[in-house]
């Protein structure tokens, strides 16, 4: 029988049952299951417009789901109330794709920031902590640097060293690896998984990226059409026969990955409204 403190660890940190998530009248999702244990690196892909962000979005208590339940460390956010929604998103990091840093600030105190507007830390503590965090980025001896004198790679480093200072139980990473030379795009990923290790956080990384995302994550996630489309290890989706997964990971143009952002009842409002037939009938 399971001891409480082995039935605690086995909740996951972010936790998804047959959740439909959408805007107005357009569906962007519907029966997702997902599920990221603790300590766990989870990659979300998918096309452009798939649905990452909406995840994303879910996850953080932003976009209520129309079905089904999003837990997050075995709370259902949903529920919540703006108290307790707090509460939970002071245990999550998220970074965004413009984890824009503040200019006015070195690059100490923009790490410092979080630790100075949620805990009351005594100041030796306080620079321990963010000298430690910048230290796992490789960006210790940077701490004195103005953000004007640091390179757009580093400053994404600092960024991720300010995601996780309040050492957040689970980080949500949006597209980490978007505009990165192959040589920074492989260090953050490794970063990403080296935090997560050493902080025992669970990770989720939205992401394009095949190559780096699947040599640091332990699962992943394939969305498109409105659904999920693939899961599993990034040896599973390698293997899988499967033509929605062979055409993303191959890359190629032909296939079930659609191109074109499908029309919505709005666009068939809009359509209707200026007297522009639908494209089959035009055809
Ligand atoms: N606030 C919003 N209101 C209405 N529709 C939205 C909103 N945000 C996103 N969408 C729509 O939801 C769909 C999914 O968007 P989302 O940003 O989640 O995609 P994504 O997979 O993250 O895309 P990308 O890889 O291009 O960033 C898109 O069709 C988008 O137009």
């Amino acid at each position: 029988m399971p001891t409480p403190t082995s039935a605690a660890s086995t909740v996951a940190a972010l936790d998804l049952r047959d959740v439909s998530l959408g805007y107005g009248d357009f569906t962007v999702l519907s029966g997702i299951d997902l599920r990221v244990a603790p300590g766990q690196v989870v990659a979300i892909m998918g096309s452009s417009g798939s649905g990452k962000t909406t995840l994303l979005r879910a996850a953080t208590g932003q976009l209520k789901p129309r079905n089904g339940a999003v837990r997050v460390f075995g709370e259902d956010v949903a529920a919540q109330s703006l108290s307790g929604l707090q509460a939970l998103r002071q245990r999550m990091g998220v970074l965004f794709q413009q984890g824009a840093l503040f200019t006015d600030l070195d690059v100490f105190e923009n790490v410092a920031f979080p630790l100075r507007e949620h805990k009351s830390l005594p100041e030796a503590e306080l620079i321990a902590r963010v000298l430690d965090k910048l230290d796992a980025v490789g960006l210790r001896a940077a701490a004195h640097l103005r953000v004007s004198e640091i390179s757009g790679g580093m400053a994404r480093r600092v960024a991720l060293a300010r995601a996780v200072v309040l050492e957040p139980e689970l980080i949500l990473y949006d597209e980490p690896f978007a505009g990165l030379d192959p040589i920074s795009l492989g260090i953050t990923a490794r970063l990403i998984r080296h935090l997560s290790d050493r902080l025992g956080c669970a990770s989720v990384l939205i992401t394009h990226d095949i190559q780096e995302s699947f040599a640091i994550a332990d699962h992943v996630y394939l969305v498109g059409q409105g659904e999920l489309k693939a899961s599993g290890t990034p040896a599973d989706l390698s293997r899988s026969q499967d033509p929605y997964v062979r055409q993303f990971l191959d890359g190629a143009a032909d296939g079930p990955v659609a191109f074109h952002y499908p029309e919505t009842p709005a666009f068939a409002a809009w359509r209707r409204r200026h007297g522009v037939a639908d494209k089959e009938t035009q055809a």
